[in-house]
Protein backbone atom coordinates (compact mmCIF):
# COMPACT_ATOMS: atom_id res chain seq x y z
CA UNK A 1 0.00 0.00 0.00
CA UNK A 2 1.47 3.62 -0.85
CA UNK A 3 2.68 5.30 2.60
CA UNK A 4 0.78 8.43 2.21
CA UNK A 5 -2.24 7.06 0.79
CA UNK A 6 -4.46 9.78 2.58
CA UNK A 7 -7.71 8.91 4.82
CA UNK A 8 -9.78 10.25 1.79
CA UNK A 9 -8.24 8.39 -0.19
CA UNK A 10 -8.64 4.91 1.70
CA UNK A 11 -12.47 5.68 2.25
CA UNK A 12 -13.05 6.29 -2.01
CA UNK A 13 -10.83 3.04 -2.39
CA UNK A 14 -13.19 0.87 -0.07
CA UNK A 15 -16.55 2.55 -1.86
CA UNK A 16 -15.04 1.68 -5.17
CA UNK A 17 -14.54 -2.04 -3.97
CA UNK A 18 -18.09 -2.27 -2.50
CA UNK A 19 -19.71 -1.08 -5.48
CA UNK A 20 -17.59 -3.15 -8.30
CA UNK A 21 -18.61 -6.01 -5.83
CA UNK A 22 -22.51 -5.34 -7.46
CA UNK A 23 -21.17 -6.05 -10.85
CA UNK A 24 -22.32 -9.88 -12.83
CA UNK A 25 -21.29 -10.89 -15.93
CA UNK A 26 -22.13 -9.96 -19.16
CA UNK A 27 -23.61 -6.11 -17.34
CA UNK A 28 -23.00 -3.09 -19.61
CA UNK A 29 -21.55 -0.46 -17.28
CA UNK A 30 -21.50 3.43 -17.47
CA UNK A 31 -18.06 4.19 -15.80
CA UNK A 32 -17.98 7.63 -13.96
CA UNK A 33 -15.69 10.38 -13.74
CA UNK A 34 -13.36 11.66 -10.65
CA UNK A 35 -10.83 10.34 -8.28
CA UNK A 36 -13.38 8.05 -6.66
CA UNK A 37 -15.07 6.68 -9.99
CA UNK A 38 -10.86 6.06 -10.73
CA UNK A 39 -10.55 3.24 -7.93
CA UNK A 40 -14.19 1.70 -9.20
CA UNK A 41 -11.98 1.83 -12.91
CA UNK A 42 -8.89 0.17 -11.17
CA UNK A 43 -11.01 -2.54 -8.79
CA UNK A 44 -13.16 -3.79 -11.78
CA UNK A 45 -9.93 -4.14 -13.80
CA UNK A 46 -8.64 -6.31 -11.15
CA UNK A 47 -11.83 -8.41 -11.16
CA UNK A 48 -11.54 -8.85 -15.12
CA UNK A 49 -7.56 -9.99 -14.79
CA UNK A 50 -8.18 -12.14 -11.92
CA UNK A 51 -11.78 -13.49 -12.44
CA UNK A 52 -11.89 -13.06 -15.90
CA UNK A 53 -15.36 -11.26 -15.37
CA UNK A 54 -17.31 -10.22 -19.01
CA UNK A 55 -18.26 -6.64 -19.27
CA UNK A 56 -17.96 -3.72 -21.19
CA UNK A 57 -18.25 -0.03 -20.33
CA UNK A 58 -19.26 3.25 -21.34
CA UNK A 59 -16.94 6.14 -19.97
CA UNK A 60 -18.77 9.27 -18.92
CA UNK A 61 -15.42 11.40 -20.14
CA UNK A 62 -12.27 11.31 -22.11
CA UNK A 63 -10.36 10.86 -18.65
CA UNK A 64 -12.10 7.63 -18.02
CA UNK A 65 -11.92 6.43 -21.37
CA UNK A 66 -8.59 6.51 -21.62
CA UNK A 67 -7.60 4.91 -18.12
CA UNK A 68 -10.25 2.18 -18.92
CA UNK A 69 -8.13 1.15 -21.90
CA UNK A 70 -5.25 1.63 -19.92
CA UNK A 71 -6.14 -1.40 -17.88
CA UNK A 72 -7.87 -3.23 -20.13
CA UNK A 73 -11.80 -2.36 -19.47
CA UNK A 74 -13.33 -2.99 -23.05
CA UNK A 75 -14.93 0.06 -23.36
CA UNK A 76 -18.10 1.40 -26.12
CA UNK A 77 -20.43 4.16 -27.31
CA UNK A 78 -23.68 4.74 -25.46
CA UNK A 79 -24.97 4.71 -28.62
CA UNK A 80 -23.77 0.90 -29.72
CA UNK A 81 -24.66 -0.40 -25.81
CA UNK A 82 -28.22 1.88 -25.81
CA UNK A 83 -29.24 0.80 -22.87
CA UNK A 84 -26.73 0.10 -19.56
CA UNK A 85 -27.01 -2.16 -16.28
CA UNK A 86 -25.50 -0.11 -13.92
CA UNK A 87 -23.40 3.22 -13.69
CA UNK A 88 -21.16 4.03 -10.43
CA UNK A 89 -20.13 6.89 -10.38
CA UNK A 90 -18.80 9.87 -7.65
CA UNK A 91 -20.53 12.83 -6.78
CA UNK A 92 -19.75 16.14 -4.82
CA UNK A 93 -22.99 15.92 -2.18
CA UNK A 94 -25.38 13.23 -1.54
CA UNK A 95 -28.52 14.12 0.27
CA UNK A 96 -30.86 11.95 2.70
CA UNK A 97 -33.48 11.70 -0.79
CA UNK A 98 -30.25 11.05 -2.66
CA UNK A 99 -30.20 13.55 -4.71
CA UNK A 100 -26.78 14.65 -5.62
CA UNK A 101 -24.55 17.19 -6.39
CA UNK A 102 -22.43 16.31 -9.51
CA UNK A 103 -19.95 18.34 -12.23
CA UNK A 104 -16.87 19.05 -10.03
CA UNK A 105 -15.02 17.14 -12.24
CA UNK A 106 -16.92 19.00 -15.34
CA UNK A 107 -17.95 15.67 -17.02
CA UNK A 108 -22.22 16.41 -15.64
CA UNK A 109 -23.68 15.96 -19.05
CA UNK A 110 -22.09 12.67 -20.16
CA UNK A 111 -22.35 11.50 -16.79
CA UNK A 112 -26.33 12.84 -16.24
CA UNK A 113 -27.10 11.28 -19.81
CA UNK A 114 -25.36 7.69 -18.97
CA UNK A 115 -26.91 7.22 -15.26
CA UNK A 116 -30.18 8.12 -16.97
CA UNK A 117 -29.84 5.36 -19.51
CA UNK A 118 -29.08 3.04 -16.43
CA UNK A 119 -31.20 0.59 -15.01
CA UNK A 120 -29.84 1.38 -11.46
CA UNK A 121 -27.02 3.92 -10.40
CA UNK A 122 -24.98 3.59 -7.15
CA UNK A 123 -23.09 6.24 -6.35
CA UNK A 124 -19.36 6.37 -3.98
CA UNK A 125 -18.12 8.59 -2.20
CA UNK A 126 -16.14 9.64 1.28
CA UNK A 127 -17.82 10.04 4.21
CA UNK A 128 -17.75 14.10 3.65
CA UNK A 129 -19.79 14.28 0.79
CA UNK A 130 -23.28 12.94 3.32
CA UNK A 131 -24.92 15.90 3.79
CA UNK A 132 -28.23 17.27 5.40
CA UNK A 133 -29.49 19.95 2.10
CA UNK A 134 -27.21 20.40 -1.01
CA UNK A 135 -25.40 23.47 -1.71
CA UNK A 136 -22.34 23.97 0.10
CA UNK A 137 -20.73 22.53 -3.00
CA UNK A 138 -20.69 25.15 -5.56
CA UNK A 139 -23.50 23.89 -8.48
CA UNK A 140 -22.11 22.99 -12.06
CA UNK A 141 -24.21 23.94 -14.78
CA UNK A 142 -22.83 23.40 -18.48
CA UNK A 143 -24.00 26.51 -20.99
CA UNK A 144 -22.77 26.95 -24.68
CA UNK A 145 -19.84 29.21 -24.82
CA UNK A 146 -21.97 31.29 -27.53
CA UNK A 147 -23.46 34.43 -25.41
CA UNK A 148 -22.56 32.78 -22.32
CA UNK A 149 -22.24 35.86 -20.30
CA UNK A 150 -25.83 36.71 -21.26
CA UNK A 151 -26.54 33.01 -19.87
CA UNK A 152 -24.74 33.76 -16.80
CA UNK A 153 -26.93 37.01 -16.50
CA UNK A 154 -30.33 35.10 -16.56
CA UNK A 155 -29.30 32.49 -14.25
CA UNK A 156 -27.98 34.96 -12.01
CA UNK A 157 -31.11 36.76 -12.34
CA UNK A 158 -33.32 33.40 -11.89
CA UNK A 159 -31.13 32.85 -9.00
CA UNK A 160 -32.18 35.95 -7.50
CA UNK A 161 -35.78 35.69 -7.60
CA UNK A 162 -35.55 32.54 -5.59
CA UNK A 163 -33.36 33.76 -3.30
CA UNK A 164 -30.46 30.92 -3.03
CA UNK A 165 -27.80 32.99 -4.66
CA UNK A 166 -25.25 33.51 -1.94
CA UNK A 167 -22.43 35.34 -4.19
CA UNK A 168 -21.61 35.41 -7.65
CA UNK A 169 -22.12 32.96 -10.59
CA UNK A 170 -18.53 31.76 -11.33
CA UNK A 171 -16.71 30.98 -14.83
CA UNK A 172 -14.84 28.14 -14.38
CA UNK A 173 -11.05 28.84 -15.50
CA UNK A 174 -8.18 26.12 -16.94
CA UNK A 175 -5.75 28.85 -15.85
CA UNK A 176 -6.35 31.76 -17.79
CA UNK A 177 -8.65 30.15 -19.94
CA UNK A 178 -12.12 29.30 -20.03
CA UNK A 179 -12.39 25.29 -18.88
CA UNK A 180 -13.62 23.81 -21.87
CA UNK A 181 -15.91 20.12 -21.51
CA UNK A 182 -15.63 17.45 -23.12
CA UNK A 183 -18.76 18.55 -25.26
CA UNK A 184 -16.70 22.09 -25.82
CA UNK A 185 -19.04 23.36 -23.21
CA UNK A 186 -18.21 25.88 -20.76
CA UNK A 187 -19.06 25.62 -16.78
CA UNK A 188 -20.60 27.63 -14.34
CA UNK A 189 -20.23 27.46 -10.61
CA UNK A 190 -22.96 28.86 -8.39
CA UNK A 191 -22.27 29.79 -5.35
CA UNK A 192 -25.87 29.50 -3.29
CA UNK A 193 -27.58 29.10 -0.06
CA UNK A 194 -28.26 25.73 0.66
CA UNK A 195 -30.78 24.71 -1.80
CA UNK A 196 -34.65 24.23 -0.15
CA UNK A 197 -36.01 22.60 -3.29
CA UNK A 198 -33.34 20.90 -5.67
CA UNK A 199 -36.16 19.08 -7.37
CA UNK A 200 -37.68 22.77 -8.74
CA UNK A 201 -34.28 24.48 -9.03
CA UNK A 202 -32.76 21.86 -11.37
CA UNK A 203 -36.12 21.92 -13.82
CA UNK A 204 -36.01 25.75 -13.87
CA UNK A 205 -32.59 26.12 -14.68
CA UNK A 206 -32.83 23.96 -17.62
CA UNK A 207 -35.35 26.47 -18.95
CA UNK A 208 -32.86 29.09 -19.57
CA UNK A 209 -31.27 29.21 -22.98
CA UNK A 210 -27.67 28.36 -23.02
CA UNK A 211 -27.68 26.26 -20.12
CA UNK A 212 -27.14 22.69 -21.80
CA UNK A 213 -27.77 20.90 -18.46
CA UNK A 214 -26.82 21.36 -14.65
CA UNK A 215 -25.40 18.72 -11.70
CA UNK A 216 -28.62 18.58 -9.37
CA UNK A 217 -28.99 14.52 -10.84
CA UNK A 218 -32.58 14.14 -9.18
CA UNK A 219 -34.05 10.75 -8.81
CA UNK A 220 -31.69 9.10 -10.56
CA UNK A 221 -29.70 7.50 -7.58
CA UNK A 222 -30.52 4.45 -6.20
CA UNK A 223 -28.01 3.17 -4.01
CA UNK A 224 -24.89 5.49 -2.11
CA UNK A 225 -21.61 3.77 -0.62
CA UNK A 226 -19.87 5.99 1.45
CA UNK A 227 -16.51 4.84 2.66
CA UNK A 228 -14.54 5.57 6.03
CA UNK A 229 -10.93 5.63 6.10
CA UNK A 230 -10.99 2.67 8.55
CA UNK A 231 -12.34 0.65 6.00
CA UNK A 232 -15.94 0.35 6.67
CA UNK A 233 -18.42 1.28 4.37
CA UNK A 234 -22.52 2.89 4.44
CA UNK A 235 -24.77 1.85 2.04
CA UNK A 236 -28.06 3.55 1.32
CA UNK A 237 -30.63 2.56 -0.75
CA UNK A 238 -33.56 5.21 -1.77
CA UNK A 239 -35.52 1.98 -0.84
CA UNK A 240 -34.82 0.88 2.13
CA UNK A 241 -32.87 3.70 4.05
CA UNK A 242 -29.05 2.38 5.36
CA UNK A 243 -29.19 -1.11 5.29
CA UNK A 244 -25.87 -1.63 5.30
CA UNK A 245 -22.77 -0.09 8.07
CA UNK A 246 -19.68 -2.44 8.14
CA UNK A 247 -16.20 -3.12 7.36
CA UNK A 248 -15.06 -4.11 3.41
CA UNK A 249 -14.43 -7.80 3.86
CA UNK A 250 -11.42 -9.11 2.15
CA UNK A 251 -10.07 -12.43 1.87
CA UNK A 252 -7.86 -13.68 4.88
CA UNK A 253 -6.59 -9.59 5.57
CA UNK A 254 -5.77 -8.15 8.81
CA UNK A 255 -4.88 -4.47 6.37
CA UNK A 256 -7.78 -3.98 4.18
CA UNK A 257 -5.70 -2.04 2.61
CA UNK A 258 -2.75 -4.55 1.60
CA UNK A 259 -3.70 -5.25 -1.78
CA UNK A 260 -3.73 -1.41 -2.91
CA UNK A 261 -0.43 -2.36 -4.47
CA UNK A 262 -1.48 -4.26 -7.39
CA UNK A 263 -4.21 -2.00 -9.08
O1 LIG B 1 -19.18 14.70 -10.81
C1 LIG B 1 -18.04 14.38 -10.96
C2 LIG B 1 -17.25 14.70 -12.17
O2 LIG B 1 -17.97 15.56 -13.02
C3 LIG B 1 -17.33 13.60 -9.89
O3 LIG B 1 -17.97 12.38 -9.75
C4 LIG B 1 -17.38 14.38 -8.61
O4 LIG B 1 -16.77 15.64 -8.84
C5 LIG B 1 -16.64 13.64 -7.48
O5 LIG B 1 -15.27 13.62 -7.76
P1 LIG B 1 -14.24 12.90 -6.78
O6 LIG B 1 -14.57 11.45 -6.78
O7 LIG B 1 -12.90 13.19 -7.41
O8 LIG B 1 -14.39 13.53 -5.42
Amino acid sequence: MPADLSPIDKAKFVAARRAVGYVENGMKLGLGTGSTAAWMVRCLAERIRDEGLRVVGVPTSTRTAELARQLGVPVTSLDDAKWLDLTIDGADEVDQGLNLIKGGGAALLQEKIVATASDQMIVIADWAKDVAQLGAFPLPVEVIPFGWQTTKALVEELLVSLDVLSHDVTLRMNGDRPLVTDEANYILDLHLRRIGNPRQLAMVLNQIPGVVENGLFIDICDIVIFGHSDGRVTVRDINEGTVEDSRVLMAGEDNIFADLGDL
